[in-house]
Parts: C-alpha cells; sequence; structure tokens
C-alpha cells in the first residue's frame, strides 16, 4: 500500500471514531501516524533535485512573495497588474504552468512576487503541480492567498488544509512548547499552567509512536495535541499568508464589506473594465471610449491597500546609512528583516561588510528606536524601520572621538523634529 493510501485509510478511521474521554487517546495516535507520513510523503523522491521543470527562480530583491490559489482567480492578472511583467491570463484553468517572476518596487524596496500554477484539492498529494507549487511556497516569505470572491469560502478551506498537510502553518506561532530529546532519564513531563486538551498519557503515548523514550516536554501554553505534534515533528513552517479576494467587481457592496472586515484580508479587482470605462495601466488611470480620463476610479481596484498589508506583513526594516555631515541616500536602505538574519546594529554592519564588526566602536542611531537622537548604541541594539545609523569606528576614536564628543554635547531637547529628520551636524 502506498503512502497516500495509507493517509486515507487512517483519516477513514478517524472519521468513523467518536470524538470523546475514551478515543481521545487512539484519535491523537492516529495524528501521529498520518504526520509521519505526511512527512515521509515530503521527501523528494531518489534522485530528484528540488522543485522540478521550471519552478527554479533565482531569489531577488529583498523579499519573496508566492501567489498561490485556486486556478482562474486572477492569479496572472494580478502579477502582470502589480509587476509590469506579463504573464499569460485567459479564461480557462491552468492558463499559468510554471512559475513566473515579477518585481515590485515598493518604498525603495524590490520585492519578488511570484505567479504560480493553480492548486487544487489533494495537491498536497502531488495532484497537478501541487508539490512544484508548495516548495516555491516554502521558499517565499509570505504568501498570498487569491480567492475568486464570487466562489465559495470552502476554497480558502481547502487551500488551508493542503498548506497544512505538507507543514505549512498560517498565521500562527510556534507553539510554546519546549521539548529536548535525551539519551537517558524516560520522559519528564511538565506543564506551567493547567492543561485542558493534552495530559500526560496522552502525551506518553504520542511520543511512544515517535519511539521516544527520554526527553524533557515543557508546556508554556494550553496547547493541542497537533500543536505537540508539530513541535515533534519540527519541521515546520510558519509563514504569513493575505487573503487576498479578488473580482470584486462581480459581487455586490455587501458581500464586498463582509469579505474586506475578516483578519488578514484584503479585496481587490483586476479587471480593467468597468462599465464603459478602461483601466489605463500605464497612466494609471480610467479612459471612456473618447480616451476622457477619469482620475477618481484607480483607487477602485484597492492595490494600495494590498501593498501596503503585504510590506507591513513582511516586516521588512530599511535602515539608511548616514555619513559624517550628510545625508543619507534616502532611496538606498540597508534592508533587514526579523524572518531573516534579525535587525540588530550587528545585522546592519554585516550587511555592510563581513569585516566591519570588529572596527565598531558603537554607532549613532536616529529614528524610532533611539531614545534621544542621536543615540549612542552598541551592536545589540534593534534597529526600528527607517532608522538612520553612523557608525563610528574604534580608530576614529582614538584619533579624537569627534563622533562622540559630538554627540554628548548635542541636548535631545533642542533637537527639532525636523532635525531629527535631517541631521546634518553630526
Ligand atoms: N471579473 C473579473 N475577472 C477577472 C479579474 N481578474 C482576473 N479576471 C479574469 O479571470 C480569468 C483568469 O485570470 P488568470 O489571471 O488567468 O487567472 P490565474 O489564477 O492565473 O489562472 P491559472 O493560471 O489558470 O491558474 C481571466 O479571464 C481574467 O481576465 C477581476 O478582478 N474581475
Ligand atoms: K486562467
Ligand atoms: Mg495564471
Amino acid at each position: 500500500m502506498g503512502i497516500i493510501e495509507r493517509i486515507k485509510e487512517i483519516e477513514a478511521e478517524m472519521a468513523r471514531t467518536q470524538k470523546n474521554k475514551a478515543t481521545e487517546y487512539h484519535l491523537g495516535q492516529l495524528k501521529a501516524k498520518i504526520a509521519k507520513l505526511r512527512t515521509q510523503l515530503l521527501e523528494p523522491p531518489k534522485g530528484s533535485s528540488g522543485a522540478g521543470d521550471g519552478f527554479e527562480v533565482t531569489k531577488f530583491g529583498h523579499g519573496r512573495v508566492a501567489l498561490i490559489g485556486f486556478p482562474s482567480v486572477g492569479k496572472s492578472t494580478l502579477l502582470t497588474m502589480l509587476t509590469g511583467t506579463h504573464s499569460e491570463a485567459a479564461s480557462y484553468e491552468f492558463t499559468t504552468l510554471t512559475c513566473i517572476p515579477g518585481i515590485i518596487h515598493y518604498n525603495d524596496t524590490k520585492i519578488q512576487l511570484l505567479d504560480l500554477p493553480g492548486i487544487i484539492e489533494g495537491a498536497s498529494e502531488g495532484k497537478g503541480r501541487g508539490r512544484q507549487v508548495i516548495a516555491v511556497s516554502k521558499s517565499s516569505d509570505i504568501v498570498l492567498m487569491v480567492l475568486d470572491a464570487s466562489k465559495s469560502e470552502g476554497h480558502r478551506q481547502i487551500l488551508t488544509k493542503e498548506l497544512e498537510a505538507v507543514g505549512l502553518r498560517l498565521n500562527k506561532k510556534p507553539p510554546r512548547i519546549y521539548f529536548k530529546k535525551k539519551k537517558t532519564g524516560g520522559i519528564s513531563f511538565n506543564s506551567t499552567l493547567t492543561l485542558t486538551h493534552v495530559d500526560e498519557k496522552l502525551c506518553y503515548q504520542i511520543l511512544h509512536e515517535y519511539k521516544i523514550h527520554n526527553a524533557e516536554i515543557l508546556f508554556r501554553e494550553d496547547a493541542t495535541v497537533d500543536d505537540l505534534i508539530d513541535v515533534i515533528e519540527g519541521n515546520r513552517k510558519y509563514m504569513k499568508c493575505i487573503y487576498v479576494y479578488n473580482k470584486i467587481d462581480v459581487i455586490g457592496i455587501d458581500d464586498v464589506d463582509k469579505l474586506a472586515r475578516q483578519p488578514n484580508s484584503v479585496v481587490i479587482s483586476c479587471n480593467l473594465k468597468a462599465g464603459s470605462l478602461l483601466f489605463d495601466l500605464q497612466r494609471n488611470m480610467w479612459l471612456d471610449k473618447h480616451h476622457m480620463f477619469y482620475f477618481l476610479f484607480p483607487e477602485q481596484l484597492n492595490f494600495d491597500r494590498l501593498l501596503a498589508k503585504m510590506w507591513e506583513e513582511m516586516g521588512l526594516v530599511r535602515v539608511y546609512t548616514k555619513p559624517q555631515g550628510q545625508q543619507p541616500d534616502f532611496t538606498d536602505p540597508v534592508v533587514l528583516s526579523t524572518d531573516r538574519g534579525g535587525c540588530m546594529v550587528e545585522d546592519f554592519c554585516n550587511h555592510i561588510h563581513r569585516n566591519l564588526i570588529k572596527d565598531v566602536k558603537y554607532v549613532l542611531v536616529w529614528g524610532t528606536s533611539a531614545r534621544h537622537h542621536p543615540q549612542h548604541c552598541g551592536l545589540g541594539h534593534a534597529l526600528h524601520d527607517e532608522d538612520m545609523v553612523q557608525i563610528v569606528k574604534r580608530k576614529e576614536k582614538e584619533e579624537g572621538g569627534r563622533g562622540r564628543f559630538k554627540s554628548h554635547s548635542t541636548d535631545p531637547a533642542r533637537i527639532s523634529d525636523r532635525e531629527k529628520k535631517a541631521p546634518l551636524k553630526t
């Protein structure tokens, strides 16, 4: 029997089993069995490497965003409109067959957007190009789940299930469970609060299923069996996901309103036709058939909201290098991210040059992370978006410590807001 058949069999058994206190342990065990099989399913077939034909796209820019969704929801239309890179769009399903990259220029950063083939129920088991699409999604920083606003909410649930089946966890934090395998000593089970979903026996049983007999486990939240399995598996990827409801031009305003109010959701329309008007992408405005311009409508597409939300969820931190006595180049930030590499002064220095760190005495920081402007900061200081940093090197200090002296003599109370934004003197 193949892995998929075995998963199906266990799922059927779970569906048959009534949920109650008596079956709780058995159900937990079945869940662990499925998780183990799914992990096996994820291992690439022998002899193959990574994603496969046409899907290997080199990472580019400061972040990567994947468009995933059912066929014909408008992923390619959206890529073309946001990046200017043409991706074939048509009314038939599975128009897109590979991964097509485009670049979004936003807030002086470059974000790689990836168009992907549509995925369907069963994608996690390899249906269609599901496996490749999922591999690319995992390589990105956030996911835009594109949904057809006129179709049922069920699509969102099906896709979430497919992604969960391959270890992706959307808009969730890793469970607060400390887990460490040991060589001896048996199982030490502890919790900092009362657990309502899991008890010691269930925990032992799950660990037993994984043939783990020596381990330390500490629950710091009221976690579920699924959380426990996630922690034991250890291969889950926690990702931000924005639910993008496209084609709102075909539904009523009340329904648009309902969708827009859901968490992590943005409603858009890629429809370039609004009644008798046509959207001119180059000029970013609507035209009628006499080529008269209408300025009022572009926001109807709601792309600005989508881009702002995407930016927010990516959590990118732009830091401007301020040479002494000069304004920074505001068009050329160093872009840091908590998820990739971190946002400390140390990360900033490493970004500029990997040998820089040993020469740094301290840095001067302006911006929202600084308590006063400028603030002397060490390597462990966490930077915020749009901070400005001036590096003071050891050598400079030994030669007179100019930067340090200057900033000490600066009374923070006397710095106007304008000077904070345009600090020319230091
Ligand atoms: N009414 C309406 N139609 C749209 C909108 N966006 C896209 N479409 C249409 O929907 C159809 C599918 O668009 P595509 O961009 O090919 O969709 P896709 O998700 O890339 O499809 P696959 O590549 O096949 O998975 C096309 O006929 C588009 O013109 C929209 O906002 N409103
Ligand atoms: K299509
Ligand atoms: Mg497409």
